[in-house]
């Protein structure tokens, strides 16, 4: 496959466009404070992310609990979650270098771009707004948005039935297993970054049709015609 043919790309958000776990992890501690349970470092939230907000939550639960987190404890936990993150949405988080830019570039280049995230639809599009780049992104799916979250391909291939694209030509570029995943399930390409959260794994592992290291080199891969995305 030829990145020529592609015309949409994918993007995911936490740990791809932007370093989100500062935020993540201080609405982690205040939640957890609030319960009166012991408090998680943010080395630990990093190696939480990647699969929602309820899923975030249930982690640390069960990390401070030292047990399963049973469902009403998620259940209960989860306002108090919310509550912290959306009032400190991007206090400490910031785009990855070249991010901005380079979503500027494909936009200008003609390209479609969405936002496929795991990260619930309500913190979604505020945080995209803060940082002056909702206005590049086509569609926005959150992990609320449809039934079903990344690894499930539901919202990629969503996005190939509302833009009518086969599958060479929309391609999804992230940081986690999820992304590749999901990519997969798709039968479309992936790119994986190395710089995010992939539960401290190596992104390569999860086999991505390319690997970059940084934001810059996306756009490089995505641009360059003399490199060939190999399916
Ligand atoms: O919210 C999460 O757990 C991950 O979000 P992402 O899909 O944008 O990486
Ligand atoms: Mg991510």
């Amino acid at each position: 496959m030829k990145a020529q043919s592609i015309k949409a790309i994918a993007f995911d958000l936490d740990g791809t466009l932007i370093d989100s776990v500062p935020d993540l992890a201080a609405a982690t501690q205040g939640m957890l404070a609030e319960l009166t349970l012991p408090l998680c470092d943010e080395n630990q939230v990093r190696s939480w992310v990647g699969n929602g907000a309820a899923k975030l939550v249930e982690r640390a639960l069960t990390f401070a609990r030292g047990e399963q987190a049973t469902q009403a404890d998620i259940d209960a936990a989860m306002p108090l979650f919310s509550r912290h993150y959306e009032v400190n949405l991007q206090q400490h988080s910031r785009l990855y270098d070249g991010v901005k830019s380079a979503l500027e570039q494909l936009v200008k280049l003609g390209y479609q771009l969405a936002i496929v995230t795991n990260k619930p639809y309500r913190f979604t599009v505020p945080l995209l707004e803060a940082f002056g780049i909702a206005h590049l992104f086509n569609q926005v799916l959150g992990g609320d948005s449809l039934e079903k979250m990344k690894p499930d391909p539901l919202p990629l291939t969503h996005l190939k039935q509302t833009w009518q694209l086969d599958d060479e030509q929309l391609l999804m570029v992230g940081d986690s297993r999820n992304d590749i995943l999901a990519a997969k399930a798709a039968g479309i390409s992936s790119i994986g970054l190395t710089y995010g959260y992939n539960y401290g794994e190596d992104i390569g592992l999860s086999g991505p049709t390319a690997v970059c290291n940084t934001f810059s080199e996306v756009l490089a891969q995505i641009t360059d015609s003399q490199i060939v995305l190999e399916q």
